[in-house]
């Protein structure tokens, strides 16, 4: 007997619970079968698990990249000239690296936008996916999911960073890169040493494996700059900081921003800031703008512009990448109308 005289019969309480639970199935079930859909047509993604792919992609590339330089079987030929003229070189290491890069991503992760520099004609089948495991190092800075909307994402490769330097066997200056932009602004980023085994990766607003120098010679400048793609950019950097500076030429655009950073190799440049005056494509850019975003730095085109990692792979405006330096002072020594006639 029920208090106050009401009398529960248990078929009504039957009919209650289900009433219920008929209701809150009702409210809740648009919700999680849109949120399994949304997983299953990919709608969204875990950053954390995006960078996980990264660097496991910037690893089994590397090995490729490694194991053909070993050999010695690179099949170097030429994939055309640059906007300057340089021969733009394509060898063996950078097509097996694509293909073990861009279809271990593309396997697990079908519906993201992922534009690698090389493609494939032979159309080669790699079915490797990722194991989804994330590794300690990652799940130690970041701790948690963050999930974003899969149509933001742009994901850049660069199979073989310093394929110039690659062939003429400089092996210190190589790298494979992978970035993870959303809504183009650069977030995830992954360079990897093949022939040393390094890996920096850094996730904006997360943490990184990787750290900035203790200090800076903003007084005196050590410019790092490229080697074969140089254009005129020792007489521009001349022009706009001086005849005194210190300019170092080296191969990579991750290399070169490797060398802003606590070194991972004694023997490896250390330069207090990076221009570019020619043309570069985002795939070789993207990776280390993401990290030096993490920690704090700064990667822009010569004026100072943010670069969109959304739609075309071209920068066209230069660069310049630093970390704690005055980034808009520099900005200013190298925009003055007098400076442009160096590029
Ligand atoms: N003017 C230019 N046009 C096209 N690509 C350029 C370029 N200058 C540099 N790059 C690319 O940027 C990367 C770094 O160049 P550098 O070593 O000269 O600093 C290289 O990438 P890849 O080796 O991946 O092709 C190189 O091809
Ligand atoms: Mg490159
Ligand atoms: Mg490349
Ligand atoms: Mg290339």
């Amino acid at each position: 007997m029920a208090p106050m005289g009401i009398r529960l019969s248990p078929l009504g309480i039957v009919v209650f619970c289900l009433l219920g639970l008929g209701v809150i199935y009702h409210l809740y079930s648009g919700v999680i079968s849109n949120r399994i859909a949304a997983f299953k047509q990919g709608d969204i993604v875990d950053l954390r698990d995006l960078l996980a792919i990264s660097v496991e992609a910037a690893v089994l590339g590397g090995k490729e990249v490694k194991r053909i330089r070993d050999d010695n079987e690179l099949e170097e030929r030429s994939k055309g000239k640059t906007k300057e003229g340089a021969n733009e070189k394509l060898t063996l290491g950078d097509l097996n690296s694509h293909r073990k890069m861009f279809n271990l991503i593309k396997n697990t992760f079908p519906y993201l936008q992922v534009n690698s520099e090389e493609h494939d004609d032979e159309g080669v089948q790699e079915t490797s996916v990722w194991n989804r495991v994330i590794p300690n190092d990652i799940r130690a800075v970041v701790t948690s999911s963050k999930e974003v909307p899969a149509g933001s994402v742009t994901v850049w490769i660069d199979p073989l960073d310093a394929t110039q330097e690659y062939t003429e066997n400089l092996r210190q200056y190589v790298t494979t890169m992978v970035c993870v932009a959303v809504n183009g602004d650069p977030v995830i980023g992954v360079i990897h040493k093949p022939f040393t085994g390094y890996t920096a990766w850094a996730m904006v607003g997360s943490g990184s494996n990787v750290a900035a120098r203790d200090s800076y010679n903003e007084k005196a400048l050590q410019v790092i700059v490229s080697r074969s793609h140089a254009g005129k950019v020792k007489e521009f950097v001349a022009a706009a900081l001086g005849n005194d500076t210190v300019v170092i030429p080296a191969g990579g655009a991750g290399y070169k921003v490797l060398s802003l950073l606590n070194p991972s190799d004694e023997k490896d440049d250390k330069a207090d800031i990076y221009i570019h005056t020619t043309f570069i494509k985002k795939w070789d850019i993207c990776a280390g703008n993401a990290i030096l975003k993490a920690l704090g730095g700064h990667m822009t085109t010569l004026k100072g512009e943010e670069i969109d990692y959304r739609g075309s792979p071209a920068n066209s405006g230069g660069l310049l990448a630093s970390i704690n330096t005055d980034h808009e002072a520099l900005v200013e020594k190298l925009s003055s109308p007098d400076k442009e006639k160096g590029r």
